[in-house]
């Protein structure tokens, strides 16, 4: 079923080309300018998808914005009695079938404007400046000031975000960083291949004639998500792919899941009261940062001090050492960031390099094994493309449009961040409504990538709606449809990392694996700072 509401169709389900028409949408309601709740709307205004002038041509107030209701308390209330936070991706959908294409929100103290439509986007990033600001991720803040532990990119803004921001541009975004990571990240992904490989030989079952096994790849895909970004950023690898990884390296990702689950009520409380009071909640919030920061520090100091050996010994040698010492030893050999500054960074980046990938690859391997047809497809173009490069990476994934076209749509899909906000600094009109300058207008990533204004029977998951090779089918004159890594400035800067780091697992697996699933019923999704899957997915790994 979809819901057509005031020219907003967003559908909050997505399933395979191969599944039953399970989709569930927003519901259809009546005219309202203010409801008390997304599910409860008495009266909205009926307008197609952008809201025409109002009656005597002028452009509407801010505060005529509809709203999901005044008090932020009582909507935290709401939010908590309803156990919307864990699906707040799909409250958003539901209040843009039901409010229209713009809403405000207040939820304790966070007050938002939502927006998803791409002519809306494109106008809030017109205004966005030189220093773009995002929403503060307030509790991380708060944590980095009673350690005294400097910010990095992330939590940064104005002129002092932009100086380290070019620098880390350096290390991560441009080509030439590109070329210095891609064999690493192809090592790793390589080494996960051969993990898997020898468990579906050890522990598989032979299946129409294949050695198969079926196995939720979720913890292995962290693995594969920590050791990758170790080697890329520390030079180091982690050896987790051994049968007995290190005990460090696991609770790294179980302090991750801590804090980042810890984040999302904390965002809504007052968590300097909870920190003053010593509430459960902020000390394992903080705690599972303080692992977080002291495991990136041994790794800093580790390779400060091969840094120091190695230029030792090159001074009386007189040569360059070609050893990988990752971003780190870059950041650490140009010297332009202070050392407190760089282990700010390293941990941020840190931070944003495990769950990103390791989540949306479950979500790809399990569409892919859900739509055979697809998988075909993208296979074949991969044996291809890695025939044709001989051992060039660069050009084996050049040549593989559909396998970026796979991480697009995933990320479309189920978009790992499922918000990209700024603060515009100049008054904008979005829906013809007037935002001040300095408001924090969300962009809603869940709603966009499953509206049917936007995207062509969005529930399908289509690696080739990105490529160029089909014409027609979408609307090229939409940009701002892809905002999965933000846009702009501050876009995500693991992006190259994130994109080449998937695109060379699948490729790698699609070369090894035929994945298939036993049910092809949508994975149910909840969020906890991050989107991710309630229960991960099970996928049948066939030797080819
Ligand atoms: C699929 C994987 C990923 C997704 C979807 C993603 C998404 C995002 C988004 C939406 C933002 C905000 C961008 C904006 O405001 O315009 C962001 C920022 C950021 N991401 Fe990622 N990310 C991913 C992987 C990574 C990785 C691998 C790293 C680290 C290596 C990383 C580190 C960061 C950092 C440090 C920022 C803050 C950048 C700044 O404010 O200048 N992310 N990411």
């Amino acid at each position: 079923m979809r819901s057509m509401y005031m020219g907003v169709t967003v559908c909050v389900r997505a399933q395979g080309t191969c599944g039953s028409t399970n989709l569930l949408c927003g519901v259809m309601l009546q005219r309202a300018f203010c409801m008390t709740a997304a599910e409860t709307v008495a009266k909205s205004e009926r307008s197609k998808g952008v809201r025409k002038r109002g009656v005597d041509g002028r452009v509407r107030r801010f505060e005529e914005i509809p709203h999901t209701g005044r008090s932020g308390w009582i909507n935290l209330v709401k939010f908590w009695r309803e156990g919307r936070f864990g699906q707040i991706h799909k409250h958003m959908g539901r209040t843009f079938s039901a409010l229209g294409p713009i809403y405000r929100e207040h939820v304790a103290t966070q007050s938002s404007v939502n927006i998803f439509l791409p002519s809306d986007i494109g106008e809030l990033f017109r205004s966005e400046g030189l220093y773009p600001e995002r929403m503060t991720v307030q509790p991380w803040v708060t944590h980095r000031e009673i350690r005294h532990h400097s910010k990095g990119v992330f939590l940064k803004n104005g002129e002092e975000w932009r100086a380290d921001r070019l620098l880390l541009n350096k290390e991560v975004m441009m080509n030439v960083a590109v070329q210095r990571f891609l064999p690493h990240l192809d090592e790793v992904a390589r080494d996960f291949c051969r993990m898997l490989q020898a468990r579906v030989e050890k522990e598989g079952r032979v299946v129409e004639g294949k050695q198969s096994l079926t196995i939720e790849p979720s913890p292995d895909l962290f693995r594969f998500g920590l050791e990758a970004i170790c080697h890329v950023l520390y030079g180091e690898r982690m050896g987790l792919f051994s049968s007995s990884p290190s005990m460090e390296s696991q609770k790294f990702i179980w302090a991750l899941k801590q804090m980042l689950a810890t984040t999302n009520p904390l965002l809504y409380l007052p968590h300097r009261l909870l920190l003053r009071v010593g509430a459960p909640l902020w000390v394992q919030h903080a705690s599972a940062w303080d692992y977080i920061f002291s495991h990136a520090d041994v790794r800093i100091q580790r390779g400060y001090q091969r840094q120091s050996s190695s230029r030792g010994r090159r001074s009386e040698a007189g040569a360059a050492g070609d050893r990988h010492t990752g971003v780190l030893g870059q950041l650490l050999e140009k010297g332009q960031l202070s050392m407190d500054l760089i282990k700010a960074n390293m941990t941020e980046l840190m931070v944003g390099g495990v769950d990103t990938t390791a989540v949306p690859l479950q979500f790809a391997l399990f569409e892919l094994a859900r739509n055979p047809e697809v998988q075909e497809k993208v296979r074949q173009q991969v044996i291809e493309s890695w025939a044709q490069a001989a051992g060039d990476l660069q050009k084996a994934l050049q040549g593989v449009p559909l396998l970026k076209g796979t991480v697009k749509e995933t990320l479309r899909l189920y978009p790992v961040a499922i918000t990209v906000q700024r603060r515009p600094v100049k008054d904008v009109v979005l829906q013809n409504y007037h935002i001040p300058a300095g408001t924090m207008v969300q962009v809603c990533l869940y709603p966009l990538g499953r509206s049917a204004e936007v995207f062509d029977n969005p529930e399908r998951f289509d690696p080739e709606r990105w490529c160029s090779i089909r014409e027609g089918g979408q609307r090229p004159e939409l940009g701002f449809r892809f905002m999965a890594f933000g846009l702009g400035a501050r876009q995500c800067v693991g992006r190259r990392i994130a994109e080449n780091q998937m695109q060379l697992l699948l490729m790698r697996v699609l070369l090894s694996f035929h994945l298939s699933v036993q049910s092809s019923e949508d994975v149910k999704t909840t969020f906890a700072f991050l989107l991710q899957p309630e229960t991960p997915p099970r996928i049948t790994f066939s030797r080819i």
